[in-house]
């Protein structure tokens, strides 16, 4: 295990280019112990080639990368048993059992097992954990996308890794799939100490899973903080909307509890219909996603956020 306070990701300075395509133009960010860190960000930002980089499976074009304290592109096997990996695309095993594909995949990481770190995990355990027992014996072809994704987080934790990589992981999971997958990672890195880098478009669970977020756009980092800390970046963070006499009336306020109660003091009951606003999550990632593309590096204001 990494001593607790070095970074179990350090990226400084990561470029990548496609041909003549500048991809990544110097992307920077870390990743603690035991944090689930969100990477956010438009189709074509970069997301996979950050990912993938990380996993080893990509060379960069520069920069620094160092994972569980080595350089991807250079480590070696006994690295690659401490890191699980989700891709986006899924590998065909048409005709394995998810039970035969398992146990074969656990098998590879048991030299890598320790006393303090046994590997791989139990697979009944496993099986559970994902939500496969029931089809740990049905052929891998006939099984739903849904299931075929469970599979795949299956494949990339059964080697209990220290750093799990997910790509859009829950990209196809029915809402009751996508909420047992949320409760996987926070047992996950709760219970187990897993640190965790995922991408996904879907905000809500960016905000429901991430202890921090990472915006990714125009190659770089343009966001790293809290859903909270992301949305009170964004200037005038609350929109007060409110009728009196028929009119209808909008402010956007720093803080909406002393205007609210100023506005009561002075109107008492004509006051109807009063709605209090916070800047979501979605707010303030277009808002900056829209700026940084347009190259503007200033801090959006929630007035400029289209709905
Ligand atoms: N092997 C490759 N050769 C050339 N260009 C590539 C290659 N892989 C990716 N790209 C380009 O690099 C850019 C970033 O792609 P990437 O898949 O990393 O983005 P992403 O943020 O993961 O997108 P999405 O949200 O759509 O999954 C895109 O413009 C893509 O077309």
């Amino acid at each position: 295990m990494s001593p607790p306070f070095e970074p179990v990701v350090r990226v400084a300075g990561l470029q990548m280019t496609y041909g003549s395509h500048d991809v990544l133009t110097g992307v920077d960010f870390e990743v603690h112990p035991g944090e689930v860190v969100c990477l956010l960000g438009p189709n074509g930002a970069g997301k996979t080639t950050t990912i993938e980089i990380l996993e080893g499976f990509r060379v960069r074009s520069g920069g620094d990368v160092r994972v569980l304290g080595e350089d991807p592109a250079q480590a070696g096997d006994a690295w690659r048993a401490r890191v699980g990996v989700v891709l986006q695309s899924w590998r065909d095993h048409a005709r394995w059992t998810p039970r035969r594909l398992l146990e074969q995949l656990g098998g590879y990481f048991a030299p890598y097992s320790t006393a303090t770190h046994p590997r791989p995990y139990e697979l009944e355990w496993l099986l559970d954990t994902v939500g496969l027992t029931e089809n740990a014996d049905r052929k891998i072809g006939t099984l739903s996308g849904g299931q075929r994704r469970r599979l795949d987080v299956a494949m990339g934790i059964i080697g209990r890794p220290e750093l799990l990589f997910l790509d859009e992981p829950t990209a196809g999971f029915d809402p009751q799939a996508r909420r047992d997958f949320h409760d996987l990672v926070h047992r996950l890195s709760d219970l187990e100490g897993t640190s965790i880098l995922l991408t996904t478009h879907d905000l809500a669970e960016a905000e429901r899973l991430a202890d921090r977020i990472l915006i990714l756009a125009a190659g770089r980092i343009v966001a790293d903080g809290s859903a909270d800390e992301l949305t009170r970046q964004v200037a005038g963070t609350a929109e007060v909307r409110w009728s009196r006499g028929g009119e209808r009336f909008v402010h956007a306020t720093e803080d909406a509890t002393p205007f609210v109660r100023r506005l009561f003091e002075q109107h008492g009951e004509e006051i109807t219909d009063l709605e209090v606003r916070r800047a979501s999550l979605e707010d303030t990632y277009i808002a900056m996603v829209q700026r940084f593309e347009s190259g503007d590096r200033t801090a959006p204001a929630l007035a400029e956020v289209s709905r």
